[in-house]
């Protein structure tokens, strides 16, 4: 089965871009980040390369490398670009892709268009990651709420952070979603201590058998 998954989470700076490596290494897939905002720091796609453990030629190109660390619709007009949906349109490929949006749901691609009308287009199955600390309650299950109210197919949570079993069970159950499993704080963060808590912490089963 040709597996499409689209990573996303409730905010930036939470741990997609970790989880997408980890997750394209199990699958021995490709990874795409369609829109890369910030280029002076190691960029996602850069980062999945050091992190995933896959071969060479993985990392599939952005369609838009913008310079300044900002939401994607400022960020190219900065420099001076548009970003259309139809710039977005994932590459169909024979084995898994993992495909990891920008900061959370509803970014801005331009001034008319967000990650989540992209993905209600797409109809792409999608994981939700989401930390486990204070806040999360709230962000997660509006997420999960626009989501829905989209029919954006949700195959689930990953929990990004150390266990707060109570708020797991909390989002998962007000939330009717499935909680995929947990991927902790790794120090070090190495191709290797990924690998060992994705194996660890998630089930592919319930990842790759979709919403
Ligand atoms: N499980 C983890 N263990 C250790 N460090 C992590 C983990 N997850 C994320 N980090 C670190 O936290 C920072 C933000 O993570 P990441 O880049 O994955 O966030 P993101 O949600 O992809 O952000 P963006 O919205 O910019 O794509 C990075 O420095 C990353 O190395
Ligand atoms: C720059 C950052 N690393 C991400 N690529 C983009 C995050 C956009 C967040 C927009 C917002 O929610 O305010
Ligand atoms: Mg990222």
């Amino acid at each position: 089965m040709t597996t499409r998954i689209v990573v996303t989470g409730t905010d930036t700076g939470i741990g997609k871009t970790v989880f997408s490596a980890g997750l394209a290494g199990l699958l021995d897939g490709f990874y795409w980040k369609p829109v890369q905002s910030g280029l002076d720091e190691e960029t996602d796609s850069e980062a999945v390369e050091r992190l995933a453990g896959l071969p060479s030629g993985r990392v599939l190109p952005e369609a838009h490398r913008l310079k300044s660390p900002l939401s994607p619709h400022r960020s190219a007009e900065i420099d001076g670009v548009s970003i259309e949906a139809a710039d977005l349109a994932y590459p169909v490929l024979p084995t898994p892709l993992v495909i990891e949006g920008a900061g959370g749901l509803m970014v801005p691609i331009n001034r008319q268009t967000r990650f989540i009308d992209i993905f209600a287009e797409w109809r792409l199955p999608v994981i939700l990651c989401a930390r486990t600390e204070l806040g999360t309650i709230n962000h997660t299950l509006l997420s999960i709420e626009a989501l829905r109210a989209r029919s954006i197919p949700l195959i689930g949570i990953a929990f990004i952070g150390e266990e707060v079993a109570d708020t797991q069970r909390t989002i998962t159950e007000f939330g009717a979603v499935r909680q995929l499993g947990r991927l902790p704080h790794l120090v070090p963060l190495t191709r290797e201590t990924l690998r060992k808590a994705m194996f660890a912490g998630f089930d592919l089963a319930k990842i790759a058998g979709g919403e």
